[in-house]
């Protein structure tokens, strides 16, 4: 089949050199109610022409999503090159996300997965359990003070931040080291975002991100002035025991790797970016997924009890910890975060996609270079593939009370952690995480609804979609 039978994608009019921005100029708020829109009108596949050179694919579908990420997998891996301000940090894209498909990309991505599922299999339950300790430290504070009511979000982000950077670096950060290192990657996070992490924004209005450069380049500076020493501290000792340490951290094993082609190892500017993607992709994603799940809970009373019953058999006596180990045998905690997941992934869109040839999709034409992506919460809450979509119902991921095939099927329906080559690497922890985190948080506290108040669930559009209105919840410390 010849490429000119084929056209692109359906989808706005555009003019040449403008794209269609007159009719759309993309923004966080705006563009899942256009694709909305524009899938009603034009089918499961659209383009929209954000300039003159680059079409931008969303695919609305999950079996469209499915062919296109898996079984054309390898054609749809690569990633675009990074716009604006996102480029200017990217340090000649050295992170796993922005590395396109290449030698690069694989030899990190094989890194961090190797890290991560031995991570995964031998959780370290104390660093874990003191993240957990100092959450329910905070909770119980604020509830002391404040008529049992807490907001928990910014505690969740905290707790989920200080064992990600355990995870890292293989150490429990100094308090205040800690609190700095979360001021910068915050900052640095949203200053770099944007629309510029879609590939969306037209390129004329990079100009606009330009004095956002100097701040960035200033946390930047601040950011290496924190991670360098922990990089060099762990390069002595590795050097000490000539290389031959067990990579107990995300650093280590870094420290330990060599380029393909030179057989260099990395450079410290390159672990600082990696380390900070680490830090970012987990931290923001997993605590976002974990006060949503815990916002659904608060609200829906049924299922809470049904959860707290089915964790309280692994309390030991007088000991409130679910522990690590028991968690596999909970099926209906991990139906409760399938269904958090897919009524309220944190990432409403994948990290943009591209091809380095032309593909036939569908009977469309996807010409090289065009960004493609698809639409994550969409697909989750699409309503021909699931009943009542928009309620919240983890049976739907059980039958007859195990978490067998039943739970895959449907895990397959939908894509909060991406498909195929690019998905994400920290599926198995972030579950893992969120688990642990959940089976104890419904242990130890007694949630509900706050008098008079209901669970506000707005979303706040971003790169990762959060609750606009924090989470409010009465909480009460469950008595031994
Ligand atoms: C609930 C938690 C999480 C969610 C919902 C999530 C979701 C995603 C999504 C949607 C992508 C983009 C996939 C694509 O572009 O096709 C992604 C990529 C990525 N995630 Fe996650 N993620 C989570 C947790 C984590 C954790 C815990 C880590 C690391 C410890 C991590 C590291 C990464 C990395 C490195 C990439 C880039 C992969 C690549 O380009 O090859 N994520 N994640």
């Amino acid at each position: 089949q010849k490429k000119s039978q084929h056209a692109l994608p359906p989808g706005p009019p555009s003019i040449s050199y403008l794209g269609n921005i007159f009719w759309f100029i993309p923004t966080f708020s705006s563009l899942t109610p256009a694709l909305r829109r524009l899938h009603t009108k034009y089918g499961p596949i659209v383009t929209l022409h954000v300039d003159s050179t680059t079409p931008a694919i969303f695919i609305m579908n999950g079996k469209l999503a499915h062919r296109t990420l898996v079984r054309m997998g390898q054609a749809f891996a690569f990633r675009p090159p990074p716009l604006g301000t996102f480029r200017s940090i990217s340090a000649n894209h050295h992170t796993i996300n922005l590395s396109s498909y290449n030698p690069q990309w694989q030899l990190l991505r094989h890194n961090i997965s190797t890290f991560l599922a031995s991570t995964a299999s031998s959780f370290s339950s104390d660093a874990i359990r003191q993240s957990l300790d100092m959450l329910v430290k905070q909770l119980s504070h604020q509830a002391a003070n404040n008529n049992n009511i807490v907001v928990p979000s910014e505690y969740i982000q905290f707790a989920l931040f200080q064992f990600f950077t355990y995870l890292c670096f293989g150490e429990m950060l100094d308090a205040e080291l800690l609190k700095d290192l979360r001021k910068v990657q915050l900052g640095m996070l949203g200053l770099a975002v944007k629309l510029s992490v879609f590939n969306l924004s037209p390129k004329f209005l990079m100009l606009m991100f330009l004095p956002r450069l100097w701040k960035l380049l200033s946390f930047r500076k601040r950011q290496e002035e924190l991670i360098v020493p922990i990089v060099m501290a762990h390069r002595k000792s590795c050097n000490e025991n000539n290389n031959n340490r067990s990579h107990n951290s995300y650093l280590d094993s870094l420290l330990a790797l060599k380029t393909k082609e030179s057989g260099r190892r990395l450079t410290d500017e390159e672990i600082v970016n990696l380390c900070s993607e680490f830090i970012n992709a987990a931290t923001e994603t997993t605590s976002t997924a974990l006060e949503w799940i815990m916002a659904n809970l608060v609200k829906h009373e049924v299922i809470r009890e049904k959860l707290c019953d089915s964790t309280r058999q692994f309390t030991k006596n007088g000991d409130q910890y679910v522990e690590v180990e028991n968690l596999k045998h909970i099926p209906y905690l991990k139906a409760v975060i399938l269904e958090g997941l897919r009524r309220h992934p944190p990432a409403h869109f994948l990290l943009p996609h591209t091809l380095d040839k032309d593909i036939i999709l569908d009977g469309f034409a996807i010409p090289k270079g065009a960004v493609v992506n698809c639409a994550v919460a969409e697909i989750g809450r699409d309503k021909t593939v699931w009943k009542d979509p928009l309620s919240f119902m983890p049976e739907r991921f059980m039958i007859n009370g195990n978490d067998g095939m039943h739970m895959i099927v449907e895990k397959i329906k939908m894509m909060p952690f991406g498909a195929g080559r690019r998905a994400c690497p920290g599926e198995g922890v972030a579950m893992s995480v969120l688990e642990y985190f959940i089976a104890n948080l419904v242990t130890k506290f007694r949630w509900k609804r706050v008098e008079g108040e209901k669970i506000d669930m707005t979303e706040l559009p971003g790169l990762v979609v959060s609750m606009k209105h924090p989470l409010r919840a009465c909480i009460v410390c469950r008595t031994h």
